[in-house]
């Protein structure tokens, strides 16, 4: 090895995704199986990502970790799993420019230092845990050499949080459960990448940024001992669900993805009600936001938005196209207005370009918006939403090799 003196870095941005079908239960607690196949969309990272950087120095006395700003622990079982396994695949490493030469054994003794930052709120039900697993393992692998391809790289992943392995790839991205002990085949796929469905147009409504009462993990836990609901989702529903849903994306069938998104978002809800101690993720504004996208497509004769909920109260809302999502905005923002002091811009936040499509300016706009007729005696709930972030679908994982935007000293290692 040189002398102590380099550092060597590498900075990657992951995106977060969202299931359409859900991925609820393990069958491997530790290795984190899990008891049936998901699909998801992943989400542009411009707008939800986790930015990682990983450095190694033979100066490192220890593995440390900060998470948006603030040091962590790396003793945890799910992170010491990921740090393991992909050490295991660590190759040679050769940088003659900065006289850097790191032999594959040496990757055993020499330490870590990890900096991370979400661009979003973290352990908020907006899959933090996903987009920084995801980011952990693929900044490292570059930093190691690691050969494996990213759905080799997505069962590193898993092993950190299961929804994490399909946070590698952009587009539609499917987590095959696999049927192996040791979980070698449990990966995620890409379906299609995100240019081949690029009309549809994602809402989150951020009902609650608090942490979560029963995370996903405990969650689980508990409906897998106690969920009949749960033994007959995994066997019966989710197998037929997967492969039209693999059609529906294939053939961008909105209604046939809109109606099995929907069902499958409430039948996980159902999962969490049929829990003992039950398990409530949704709240009085989750209900109302369901209704009200269940009134429009109704009355539209054909789905316009399709919504799924994950282990929080946060809607996720997919809008067939530009011109739904604005209608989509329009009604949100008619039953969901800011309180009087908001700001519009931070209101709706991420690609907010749809509300000049929506011929609103500011506050005064929003108050002058006609009810949905859709809907009878509409009532608006001012304050219940938090803020609105517009997305779409997006790509994967990608290296930033700027340096001024890696989060550690290219010299300390240490925070910046
Ligand atoms: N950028 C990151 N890098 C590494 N680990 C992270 C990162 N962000 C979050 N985590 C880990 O994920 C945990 C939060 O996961 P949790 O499942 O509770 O919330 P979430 O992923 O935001 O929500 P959900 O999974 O329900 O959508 C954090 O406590 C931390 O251990
Ligand atoms: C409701 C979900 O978001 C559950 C995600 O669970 P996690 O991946 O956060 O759980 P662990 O594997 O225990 O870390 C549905 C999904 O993303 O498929």
């Amino acid at each position: 090895m040189a002398e102590k003196t380099w550092v060597r870095m590498v900075t990657a941005q992951t995106p977060t995704n969202i299931a359409v079908i859900k991925y609820w239960g393990k069958r491997d607690e530790t290795l984190i199986l899990p008891v049936n196949d998901s699909i998801s969309v992943t989400l542009d990272p411009a707008h939800l990502c986790t930015t990682t950087t990983v450095a190694v120095s033979p100066s490192f006395d220890q593995d440390r970790m900060w998470l948006n700003g603030k040091e962590i622990s790396l003793s945890g079982g799910r992170y010491q799993n990921c740090l393991r396994e992909i050490r295991a695949r660590a190759c040679e490493v050769e940088d003659k420019e900065k006289g850097i030469k790191i032999a594959k054994k040496d990757w055993e003794k020499l330490h870590l230092h990890v900096a991370s930052y979400n661009n979003f709120p973290t352990a908020a039900g907006l899959a933090s845990s996903a987009a920084g697993f995801a980011c952990l393992v693929f900044a490292l692998a570059k930093l190691m050499n690691a050969k494996e391809d990213n759905s080799e790289l997505s069962a590193i992943a898993r092993q950190g949080s299961g929804s994490a392995c399909r946070s590698l790839f952009g587009g539609f991205v499917k987590w095959i459960m696999g049927k192996a002990e040791d979980g070698s085949d449990s990966l995620a796929v890409q379906l299609v990448d995100e240019k081949h469905w690029d009309e549809l147009v994602i809402i989150i409504a951020v009902v609650s940024s608090r942490q979560k009462e029963t995370s996903s993990t405990t969650g689980m836990r508990d409906s897998v001992e106690t969920s009949l609901l749960l033994q007959h989702r995994a066997k019966e529903v989710v197998p037929k669900r997967i492969k039209q849903m693999e059609e529906a994306i294939k053939n961008r069938d909105f209604g046939s993805f809109a109606q099995l998104t929907c069902a499958d978002s409430n039948q996980f809800h159902a999962v969490c009600l049929d829990t003992s101690p039950p398990i409530f993720y949704m709240n009085d504004t989750s209900h109302r936001i369901i209704s009200c996208v269940e009134k429009w497509n109704c009355s539209a004769g054909t789905p316009q938005v399709a919504y799924t909920f994950d282990a929080g109260p946060n809607a996720v809302l997919i809008a067939h196209n530009r011109k739904a999502a604005t209608q989509l905005m329009q009604k949100l923002l008619f039953c969901f207005p800011p309180s009087s002091d908001a700001d519009l811009n931070s209101y709706v936040i991420g690609d907010n370009s749809i509300l000049k499509d929506a011929g609103i300016e500011d506050i005064k706009d929003v108050e002058a918006l006609p009810p949905p007729p859709e809907i009878k005696d509409a009532q608006r709930c001012k304050g219940d939403v938090s803020y609105f972030i517009c997305t779409k679908p997006g790509r994967g994982p990608a290296f930033l090799s700027d340096e001024s935007q890696a989060l550690l000293h290219p010299e300390t290692g240490l925070p910046k």
